[in-house]
């Protein structure tokens, strides 16, 4: 049995004469008493015979037992099972994470709840003229529906449409509620071969790869510049295996799940899509795990967790943004969807599909090995072309808040011409921290030693490592002086004092803090591409695939700090989000700028970047990679532990330090880059090797010794397999 607790090992239980033997089946959910609570257990093995090393006496027994179809496969749990192997993380909670929130509760919905179906009725010609002429989005909506056999409230909000809307169409009684579950139909029928675009010749030699791979393993790498439609080919090598009847698993980033891209798969399948992600509630990812488990979902799209959605009848799966650090889980069981993903593409014999125009390194040295088939886009799709990105040097002239004075005439222009222009700031709030212009006292989060972010919206002080809140003080508490103002900016000052300087336009703010509601990413979304909005000022949230035709200038502000992070990663990771931002330009008929203030023009990672593109950037840094053994060519797992008092973390990874590893080289213990956080003191030990199986060696040596360690129980410690953020 596997129990969510943090042990690693699987649990026994004796079957109560009231359950027969025939009603429990590997893979089935049951409740069972475990210490003195009753939690939700997974049912990994059924034995006659009791082993030898227990005592019957004290087994403890089963309470009951789930009947309904929310049993895992066998598939996915030997896939669970390889993934607790692989990230030594407890088994228990690896199965936990594979199950949706309300399976993992003890009284489970009896039946699954409803989801809300939306579909046409028979309207009257005047009907829709007027809708046209008085409602054109109320007739958007319309249309889709029309198009299809129903679409989820889910979906649609997903889309950016509103309750209001739907609740005025279905009054007019152009519409219908109604509650069956998936139709049922050939998704064969669900092609819609009319809006699809002709492919360019580099478009169609992946396709026909693709498509010849369908019945075995094969990875995929579509390295395609920003803008080189690889949407289109995702489209195109899906049709396959959609009209044979097989499920399609879409992984997409955190927030990059757009209306747009929805709605192009929308409509080019009239096939039942469901979708995962953090907008939707819990009865609603329940419904798509069911309908996924039942085979009635033809497309799942979804995020990171998506990945351990079960899916009957899988016949492919396709990884949007690669790159992206949102597919890393950054806590607790710390797995990367994309390895998971291809691992279960391996299990299952199937291919997998990995875009982007900015590869990981670990993805690229795969490709340049062979491992994978590496397919590249050169050029941008239709008549687009990709944009020029310009340094400027902001190091001898004088900002106007924030921004250099030939960059607010370009923006000028751009507006003037009836075009968009997209201004990216990774940080959000006010301001980075607030001041005293006297004393120069700070004010700092006392549990985190590091300075509050103003956000002067709601008039408060928060912590962007704990999220722990104050009131912004009228007086300085060291010396009373009243002159206490912010330093530095984000992106909620650039958006007012670009509300000031360009009245005549809109600016909207897109970073988390102003997406917070759900629906409101999508509504704002919708907005923008209907150029509601002139200026749109936001953070990375900006830079994940969308595609906004008329934003023809991007302006990167503030992009400085990742030159001198002392994280290995930090140039890839700056080098991935700065080309992902300048993709945003022009990526229609009318041509793209790209203008990046920074202090270091000269700066070589940034020289390279501009005249030579990410591929060159990429291979150069990858030599200096090799050369220190460092990932993707050496393996590293990284201890973390903390506690109330800085020296238990310290003597923990100490004695873990001392253990004698063979072919492992061990790093630490030292404090980490965020030394304190939300009043814990952090140290961590980082252990790499040539090989990968010479660190896991180490990884179980060093879990034996930790059961017996005393200094374990004296703090919270964790292991993070492949860590991607070595400051945290
Ligand atoms: N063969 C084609 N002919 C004409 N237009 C195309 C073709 N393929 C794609 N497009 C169009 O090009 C635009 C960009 O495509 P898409 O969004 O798929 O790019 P992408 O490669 O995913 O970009 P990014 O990496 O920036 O997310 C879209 O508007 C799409 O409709
Ligand atoms: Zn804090």
């Amino acid at each position: 049995m596997a129990i969510p607790v943090p042990m690693r090992q699987l649990f026994t239980y004796k079957l109560p004469e009231s359950i027969p033997q025939t009603d429990i089946h590997v893979g089935q959910r049951v409740v069972v008493p475990f210490s003195h609570r009753t939690v939700i257990a997974i049912v990994i093995n059924i034995n006659q015979q009791l082993p030898d090393n227990i005592d019957i006496k004290k087994i403890k027994t089963i309470i009951s037992a789930n009947q309904e179809q929310t049993q895992l496969p066998s598939s996915l749990l030997a896939l669970l099972s390889l993934c607790a192997n692989y990230y030594q993380h407890p088994i228990g909670e690896v199965m936990q994470t594979a199950l949706p929130a309300l399976l993992r509760k003890i009284d489970t919905p009896s039946a699954l709840p409803n989801m809300q179906w939306f579909s046409c009725n028979e309207v009257n010609q005047d009907d829709i003229i007027s809708m046209t002429k008085k409602a054109p989005k109320q007739y958007q909506l319309y249309k889709l529906l029309l198009q299809h056999n129903g679409l989820s409230w889910s979906e649609l909000r997903t889309l950016g449409f509103s309750k209001s809307q739907l609740n005025t169409l279905e009054q007019k009684k152009i519409i219908v509620q109604k509650e069956v579950v998936t139709p049922t139909y050939k998704w064969q029928d669900g092609l819609n071969e009319k809006d699809k675009l002709s492919l360019s010749t580099e478009q169609a030699i992946i396709v026909s790869a693709i498509d010849n791979s369908l019945d075995h393993f094969s990875c995929h790498l579509i390295d395609g510049v920003t803008g080189s439609g690889k949407t289109e080919v995702y489209l195109q090598a899906m049709e396959q295996t959609i009209a044979s009847n097989k499920q399609v698993l879409v992984l997409v980033p955190e927030i990059g799940l757009t209306p747009q891209t929805l709605s192009r798969f929308e409509q080019r399948f009239n096939v039942p899509i469901f979708l995962h992600h953090s907008g939707l509630n819990d009865a609603e990812r329940l419904i798509t795990w069911q309908q996924a488990h039942l085979g009635c979902a033809a497309i799942v799209i979804g995020t990171r967790s998506a990945v351990f959605t079960p899916l009957q009848k899988l016949g492919l799966i396709i990884i949007d943004e690669e790159h992206d650090s949102s597919f890393k889980q950054q806590d607790s069981f710390r797995y990367h969807a994309r390895d998971i993903a291809i691992l279960r593409a391996r299990q299952l014999n199937i291919p997998i599909v990995l875009g982007t125009a900015t590869p990981s390194f670990e993805t690229l040295n795969n490709a340049l090995q062979h491992k994978y088939q590496h397919h590249k886009l050169t050029q941008r799709a239709g008549n687009s072309i990709q944009s020029k990105i310009t340094l400027i040097d902001i190091a001898n002239q004088p900002l106007n808040f924030g921004l250099a004075k030939p960059v607010l005439e370009k923006m000028n222009n751009t507006l003037v011409r009836g075009e968009q222009v997209l201004v990216f700031l990774n940080r959000r709030g006010f301001a980075p921290a607030i001041n005293c212009q006297e004393c120069h006292w700070i004010a700092q989060c006392q549990r985190c030693n590091k300075p509050y972010t103003y956000h002067k919206g709601q008039g408060l002080l928060i912590c962007h490592h704990c999220a722990g809140q104050k009131r912004l003080p009228s007086q300085c508490p060291e010396c009373g002086s009243i002159r206490v103002t912010p330093i530095g900016q984000g992106t909620e000052q650039i958006e007012q004092h670009l509300q000031e300087q360009f009245k005549q336009f809109s600016t909207i703010r897109i970073d988390r803090d102003s997406t917070r509601r759900k629906g409101e990413l999508a509504k704002i979304l919708k907005q923008v591409t209907n150029k509601e909005h002139q200026i749109l000022v936001g953070t990375q949230m900006l830079a994940k695939g969308h595609h906004f035709p008329d934003v023809t200038l991007v302006v990167m502000l503030d992009i400085d700090g990742a030159l001198f992070s002392y994280d290995f990663r930090a140039a890839e990771h700056m080098a991935q989000l700065l080309i992902q931002v300048a993709g945003r330009a022009g990526r229609a008929s009318k041509p793209g700028k790209v203008l990046v203030q920074t202090q270091y023009p000269q700066h070589p990672l940034l020289q390279d970047l501009v005249h030579n593109g990410y591929r060159h950037f990429a291979k150069q840094a990858m030599l200096e990679r090799q050369y220190a053994g460092l990932p993707p060519f050496g393996y590293q797992a990284l201890i973390r532990a903390e506690a109330n008092f800085p020296s238990y973390p310290e003597k923990f990874l100490r004695t873990i330090a001392s253990l004698n590893f063979e072919h492992c080289e061990v790093a630490g213990p030292m404090p980490a880059a965020m030394e304190k956080r939300a009043g814990k003191y952090r140290f961590h030990l980082l252990l790499q090797a040539k090989k990968r199986s010479f660190l896991h060696q180490a990884l179980a040596q060093l879990l034996v010794n930790i059961e017996n360690n005393e200094w374990a129980k004296k703090v919270r410690w964790s292991m993070d397999i492949d860590p991607l953020d070595l400051s945290w």
